[in-house]
């Protein structure tokens, strides 16, 4: 049955808008009068004290049409948690602040990190905490039940939350969302309400392609074409036959050699010939991804928008001709009555996903920029979650020669002989153009049998104590519903977040045995041990997965979890296994990420998380390792 009070956003402004109103309020408060007219100043403090007063009567208010409606509601779906008839109204306790509306909000968009410790507190009492972002209302939710039912739920949505991804990141206009604005069907098969007309489904049809990348075939093209660029960009740039490279800084290494590899193999080839300097820029944007979904709107934050725009546009350029010669390909084979082409990849768009991801803005009128951003977000999917994650995991390794060369034995029982390889043949151009400083030696005939590497119990346990230490995000949610979570009542249009860092670092679920390290550390012993089988007289190391879904959910849950899961896994097994297993490495210093004329600077500290980045799924070390390192096949 239709909901009458889905998200009741139709009119919403974008997120940073909405918390603006609050947040130059406060700017304003600290900005006060120069010369020290206190009496301006006592003036201006009235009014925001007025305004918080104000503000809460309207929330007052809201909070009360919000309970009349949870009585109405009751003749719909009831859904494991939607508010019952006479149900008393409830509300979670809110995380303390000192400018009521005003401090919390603004400490979610400027120290998103320091804020959630402060909500942590609140949490260590209650497993649902609220505060506001502007007039939206934002509710904490913690606790293994509660965050199973919020993904199981089907009186939450996350478009909310995919329509800020839309707006804000792909820089669609006004006009490309109105179409997902006005879709309330949600994006499961069975529509939420009445209206089942498939072509207007735009949330539906997403969620279709986006799941395409889970497919295993498409996951082992992603897999099979990264192993190909990421080696022959190993092959090209570093010299074999006994030289030490020194200055070699991992991240930045990851980040542009990782990177191509991963943009060929999603995006095709074509794009980083065309595009100058793709991956370079690939970065730029990345870099103010949080604060173009959760910042301060254009005109007090304008470079976000101007670095996106100008990306977006020139690859926009590239898409126009894309698809003109891809268009011109087809008909060409039409006129030859030939089938039409469908590779798994080909260099125009890349992996097959791209091709329909990018076909569908295109048919449902999306404008360009819109088009290129929805390209830049699925590159942002991968390379800003991937690439972080590899660096963290080759850190470690460098840190404790026993483990790396623990991982390098084991890896190595993965690798195969590579009889010559199917269907990528020698299609396309290079992603690099070929000639690099080290194109000395012929591609190697050595591989890694995936199915055998993803399931090697070290290598595993090193990759997961990675997603856990260092994968930060509210997964988001709105009520559709006036809804009941843990006895607590919550309104409909609520946002409900659940931040995968606490539970990924607490004690209880991760240091739950004496002679284990706490839960901060990096371990990879917690998710190890040792079996014996009746054949063998020593003992076989065996990985298990020692936390719950709801304990751990990197990649969200239920119906919108992260579709690039399984290849995220692959890739990031892939890159570190070719590194640990073809490189001597030596740990040199810890360098700063900026440049000087090719100089990094040594910093008297190791890497900790860029908390810049916190909130943004992966988040990245704040300096790189530098190492000298040796190729050794
Ligand atoms: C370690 C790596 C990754 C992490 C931690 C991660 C995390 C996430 C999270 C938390 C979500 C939201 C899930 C939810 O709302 O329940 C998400 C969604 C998504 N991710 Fe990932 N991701 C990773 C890698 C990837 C890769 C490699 C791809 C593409 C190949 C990808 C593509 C997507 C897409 C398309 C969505 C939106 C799905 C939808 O709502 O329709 N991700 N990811």
């Amino acid at each position: 049955m239709p909901s009458t009070q889905q998200s009741g956003d139709d009119k919403a402004p974008s997120l940073a808008d909405m918390v603006f109103e609050t947040v130059n309020r406060h700017m304003n408060m600290y900005k006060g009068p120069d010369d020290g007219i206190s009496v301006a100043r006592s003036v201006l403090l009235l009014l925001l004290l007025v305004a918080a007063i104000l503000f809460s009567l309207v929330i007052w208010i809201r909070g009360g049409k919000a309970k009349g409606q949870g009585r109405e509601s009751d003749t719909e779906d009831v859904g494991v948690s939607t508010t019952k008839r006479n149900q008393k109204w409830n509300a979670p306790p809110a995380i303390p602040e000192t400018i009521p509306f005003i401090s919390n909000a603004i400490a979610y968009i400027t120290r998103p990190k320091a804020f959630l410790e402060r909500a942590a507190k609140t949490l260590s009492r209650t497993n649902l905490a609220t505060f506001h972002l502007g007039p939206i209302p934002v509710t904490l939710v913690t606790g293994s039940a509660q965050v199973q039912s919020l993904f199981r739920s089907q009186d939450v949505s996350a478009e909310r939350f995919l329509l800020l991804i839309l707006e804000n990141l792909r820089g669609m206009s006004k006009s490309d969302v109105a179409g997902f604005k006005a879709d309330r069907t949600g994006r499961r098969r069975i529509p939420r309400t009445d209206d089942d007309d498939n072509s207007k489904r735009l949330w539906y049809r997403q969620a279709e392609i986006h799941e395409f990348i889970a497919r295993p075939e498409v996951t082992a093209t992603l897999a099979r074409t990264f192993t190909r660029f990421f080696s022959a960009a190993i092959e090209e740039t570093q010299p074999l036959g006994g030289d030490w490279v020194e200055d070699v800084r991992i991240f930045a290494f990851l980040k542009h050699e990782m990177g191509t590899a991963a943009v060929a193999s999603l995006s095709g080839t074509e794009v980083l010939r065309r595009v100058p300097n793709y991956v370079k820029r690939f970065w730029e944007f990345d870099s103010v991804g949080l604060r173009l979904v959760w910042g301060l709107p254009r005109f007090l934050d304008p470079e976000p928008v101007r670095v996106r725009n100008a990306f977006h546009d020139d690859v926009a350029d590239f898409l126009d001709e894309a698809f003109k010669q891809w268009d011109a390909k087809k008909k060409e084979r039409e006129g030859r009555n030939e089938k039409e082409e469908d590779p798994d990849w080909e260099p125009i768009f890349g992996n097959r996903f791209t091709r329909l991801a990018q076909t569908f803005v295109r048919d449902i009128g999306v404008s360009r920029r819109g088009q290129a951003g929805t390209l830049n977000t699925h590159v942002l999917g991968i390379n800003s979650n991937t690439i972080p994650l590899t660096a963290w995991a080759l850190f470690e390794l460098v840190k404790r020669p026993d483990l790396f060369a623990a991982v390098r034995e084991e890896a190595n029982t993965a690798l195969i002989h590579d009889h010559g390889e199917e269907g990528m043949g020698e299609e396309g151009p290079q992603p690099r153009g070929g000639g690099g400083r080290g194109n000395h030696s012929r591609p190697s005939r050595r591989q890694f049998d995936l199915k055998k590497l993803v399931s090697l119990p070290l290598l595993q346990a090193v990759y997961t104590e990675v997603l856990r230490l260092h994968v930060a995000i509210y997964v988001t949610r709105q009520a559709l519903r006036p809804t009941t979570i843990a006895g607590y009542s919550v309104a409909a249009g609520t946002l409900l977040q659940t931040p995968t860092s606490l539970a990924g670092r607490d004690d209880a679920v991760w240091a739950r045995k004496p002679n284990y390290p706490p839960a901060s550390e990096f371990w990879p012993g917690r998710h190890l041990r040792e079996a014996r089988s009746p054949t063998s007289s020593s003992p076989r190391l065996e990985f298990v997965p020692s936390a719950r879904s709801a304990d751990f959910f990197p990649f969200g849950g239920g119906p919108s979890i992260c579709p690039g899961r399984h290849f995220a896994k692959q890739e990031i097994m892939l890159a570190v296994a070719m590194l640990v297993s073809r490189f001597d490495m030596e740990f040199v210093d810890w360098v700063y990420h900026d440049d000087h004329n090719g100089h990094a600077r040594t910093s008297d500290r190791e890497a900790k998380e860029d908390d810049r980045f916190f909130g943004a799924a992966s988040v990245p070390p704040d300096r790189d390792m530098r190492v000298r390192w040796r190729r050794i096949w």
